[in-house]
């Protein structure tokens, strides 16, 4: 079988799968289009996010018996044409879930703590302790929404913290012992801490706009390590500036990669809500590497050649 890979990845990924007798075709820079013209040569197509894998691109892949997705998150593939092209597909939430449960649990003691503000500080030669007083985790609620294998790992990590962890998932029954479920009114009448680990759908997309944050009882954090245009930037930002929101820990964000870079070269002006976000003191930004880590590159590609061996070879 020839599985063409478009995204570089740790070296064992393609060790392995040649090992298994796969051959292996590397293409890290080719347009869409160009790879669209040869895909039809290939069983197998291994991706991170470089580009889109729609319904054109699936039509072309005329022998196409996988997909690999060193990711968790599906919005670049069309899932449902792929299923009907009888295209099997593999992804890997077990590789970066340990990764992102430690980068929320990272961003949400670092805002609890003050630690963007006191750092910031501190290096400009001011020394003020009342003003950087924080918060503890010990007896807040925090809730989770989407309680799949990321907001899963989070509330794991949430251990040993005496907080209580509440989830809400449009799936029933999703709880396990980390967390308890409860309906979308008793989650905003509760919790002191928002953590959203949704994939990006229809539904979720701009989910967390100003009507979402307003039916919560109290003023809460947010963080989000799930995607970045679930949220409304611009209502996030009035609910910071009327401290409905107490701080935002955004792994996500609304611009990424190039549009992000974009922001800062163009001669255009920065869009308000987003200049707010880079200059306010409680909240912390990530470049979308909450799953990004030394250990999970590794994890995220032996997922793969895990998955991929159970299904396409005999042992
Ligand atoms: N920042 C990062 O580096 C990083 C890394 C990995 C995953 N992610 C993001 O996290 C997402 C979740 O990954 P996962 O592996 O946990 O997925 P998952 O499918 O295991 O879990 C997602 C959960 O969200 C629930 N859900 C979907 N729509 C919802 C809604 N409208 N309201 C409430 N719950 C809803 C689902 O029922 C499911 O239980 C990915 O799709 C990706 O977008 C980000
Ligand atoms: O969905 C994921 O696994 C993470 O968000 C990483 O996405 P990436 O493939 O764009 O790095």
């Amino acid at each position: 079988m020839k599985i063409l890979h478009l995204d570089s990845n740790h070296p064992l990924l393609i060790q392995q799968l040649t090992e298994l007798g796969f051959e292996n075709h590397e293409d890290y820079t080719s347009s869409k289009e160009t790879i669209e013209e040869k895909i039809a040569n290939y069983d197998g197509v291994i991706i991170r996010s470089r580009f889109t894998l729609d319904k054109e691109f699936l039509e072309a892949a005329k022998n196409l018996k996988f997909i690999g997705r060193l990711g968790a998150g599906l919005e670049n593939i069309d899932t449902d044409f792929a299923e009907k092209q009888g295209i099997k597909l593999f992804s890997a939430p077990e590789g970066n879930r340990n990764a992102v449960g430690e980068h929320a649990l990272a961003m949400l003691l670092g805002l609890l703590n003050k630690l963007r503000k006191a750092d910031q500080e501190v290096r400009n030669g001011i020394w003020k302790r009342e003003e950087n007083r924080g918060y503890e985790l010990d007896g807040k609620t925090i809730g989770i929404i989407g309680y799949g294998n990321m907001g899963k790992a989070f509330a794991k990590k949430l251990r040993g913290f005496d907080c209580e962890v509440l989830s809400y998932d449009i799936q029933e029954n999703v709880a396990n012992e980390d967390a308890k479920q409860v309906s979308l009114d008793e989650f905003q009448q509760k919790v002191d801490i928002v953590s959203l680990h949704t994939p990006l759908t229809e539904k979720t997309k701009n989910m967390v706009n100003s009507t979402f944050i307003n039916s919560f009882k109290k003023s809460f954090w947010f963080i989000n390590t799930g995607r970045g245009k679930s949220v409304v930037t611009n209502d996030l930002v009035e609910a910071l500036k009327s401290g409905k929101i107490l701080g935002a820990g955004l792994d996500v964000l609304e611009y990424e990669k190039t549009s992000f870079e974009n922001l800062f070269t163009s001669k255009k002006e920065m869009p308000e809500a987003f200049q707010y976000l880079i200059e306010a003191e409680n909240v912390l930004l990530s470049p979308h590497i909450a799953g990004w880590t030394i250990e999970s590159k590794e994890k995220l590609a032996q997922t793969i050649v895990d998955k991929i061996k159970v299904k396409f070879v005999n042992t």
